[in-house]
């Protein structure tokens, strides 16, 4: 892929500086053979929360990442997309790591800011099945914003919205968009980063 991202993404103007989103970023026959290939890998998934790691094991709430995390090269369904996000000009290297995570209607992740010391400037993640509303806030001002996470999307976070705005997904059933409620269904959503460990 050649062009640039940022000549992509939606402008939003309440968006904290260093987001961008861009919508159909893969094809229905990419996401098709992306959820294919991550349902063929059901063993790796944490059982509770059905988490796949890829590259190296992390927690979301850890905060310090391992060498001994290692578990191995990201497979070739996902090296592929790894090295496009790489050549689109958005991380400084192949991303080495990739969280899958399935949300359940009524299932969503708590307000967090990715572990700033394991993980490199840029946080990419791709959206695939159901659409949900993520929710943006500033740690520093009183500040926040909801953003719809579409099938087929990728969410790029660096720079104040990678360090100084928490992400979550509220953990309910629905969703407000544009003043019509839409329910959630089985949504999985992968998360490319580089791993650091200095
Ligand atoms: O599911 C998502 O879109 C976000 C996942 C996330 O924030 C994380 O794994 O750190
Ligand atoms: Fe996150």
């Amino acid at each position: 892929m050649s062009t640039q991202l940022s000549q992509l993404s939606v402008f939003q103007p309440d968006l904290p500086p260093g987001l961008e989103y861009l919508p159909d970023f893969i094809s229905a026959g990419e996401a098709d053979y992306l959820v294919h290939n991550i349902d063929a890998q059901a063993w790796r998934s944490d059982l509770k929360r059905r988490v796949q790691h890829y590259g190296y094991r992390y927690d979301y709430k850890a905060r310090q990442a391992s060498e001994e995390d290692y578990i191995g090269r990201l497979p070739p369904f996902l090296r592929g997309l790894a090295e496009r996000l790489a050549y689109a000009g958005n991380f400084g290297s192949v991303p080495d790591q990739v969280i899958v995570n399935e949300y359940m209607p009524g299932q969503g992740i708590s307000a967090h800011v990715d572990c700033r010391p394991c993980f490199g400037a840029v946080i990419a993640s791709l959206s695939l099945m159901s659409p949900c509303v993520m929710r943006l806030e500033n740690i520093k001002v009183s500040q926040q914003t909801d953003l719809v996470l579409e099938p087929g999307s990728l969410l790029i976070l660096s720079g104040e919205a990678r360090h100084v705005w928490t992400h979550a997904i509220p953990a309910r059933k629905s969703d407000m968009v544009k003043g019509e409620k839409q329910l959630r269904s089985r949504r999985l959503s992968l998360t490319f980063r580089e791993m650091r460990f200095d």
